[in-house]
């Protein structure tokens, strides 16, 4: 059984600030405030508030994953890369189904942007499998691939693993044979995560926490059970409780 403090448990929830504005997100971040968490800016919030709100999240000292899910040609996605170092990040995500030279490109940029400003950190790049919302049904019967979820990600994660990645999003449910398949070094994190009772929403492949940290899980991703509780703070002190 896995042991850990309050302040170990809190640093491995990645709370998804999926907001509108910046005035919501802060909100949220005061609800919070001393709660170590990370904090995840994801399309909705950077397209509303853009680089300056990530920049202001470094400044205060949080931990940040940019979930931008870049998913483009190689050189495009090299030149967002580079992009998104310069913020100082300290993680990023891209879409492992972009292959190997995409994500290679990705690790050109950060090294890129490295090269080219002293004090920038080196930001964790990993790869998005297969979305925690897919189910099986929807992977053949809709989008038309054979063989089951699990299948599907562990291609993508050692699709990964070979371009040099750190790392990949995907459903606890996947984690261990992720781990046997890429090593246990490599990272996972993972959404999908559903305290007992919560609503499933739009997820499809879903854990409790305690059973994404005991299946392996480095760090998992809440959003709603959070943003959505009416008290957010006695929410992630329930989550926390449930992890320790
Ligand atoms: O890359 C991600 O963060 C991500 C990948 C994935 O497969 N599934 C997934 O839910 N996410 C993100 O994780 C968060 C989950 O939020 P909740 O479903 O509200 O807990 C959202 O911000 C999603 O964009």
């Amino acid at each position: 059984m896995v042991k850990l403090s309050r302040e170990e448990a809190a640093e491995r929830i990645m709370v998804a600030l999926d907001y509108s504005d910046a005035a919501a997100a802060e909100g949220l971040l005061r609800s919070l405030e001393g709660i170590p968490c990370y904090m995840k800016v994801g399309m909705q919030l950077f397209y509303a508030a853009g680089p300056g709100f990530v920049a202001s999240l470094k400044e205060r000292g949080y931990r940040v994953f940019l979930d931008l899910k870049m998913h483009d040609i190689p050189n495009t996605v090299k030149g967002g890369a580079s992009s998104i170092t310069k913020l100082g990040v300290d993680v990023f995500n891209v879409h492992a189904a972009g292959g190997i030279q995409m994500m290679e490109a990705a690790l050109e940029g950060v090294d890129a942007a490295l090269a080219g400003a002293s004090g920038l950190k080196r930001p964790s790049v990993i790869a998005v499998t297969q979305l925690t919302s897919t189910s099986q049904d929807v992977l053949n019967r809709e989008i038309g691939l054979q063989g089951t979820v699990e299948d599907a990600v562990l291609r993508y994660a050692r699709l990964a693993r070979n371009a040099g990645l750190s790392g990949v999003v995907a459903s606890p449910q996947e984690v261990q044979s992720i781990k046997a398949a890429c090593g246990q070094d490599f990272q996972t994190i993972t959404p999908g995560i559903r305290p007992a009772g919560a609503d499933v929403n739009d997820q499809s492949r879903i854990m409790t926490p305690r059973q994404a940290l005991e299946a392996g899980t480095d760090y998992m991703v809440i959003g709603r059970p959070i943003t959505a509780a009416p008290d957010p703070r006695e929410a992630v002190e329930s989550i926390l409780k449930e992890m320790l």
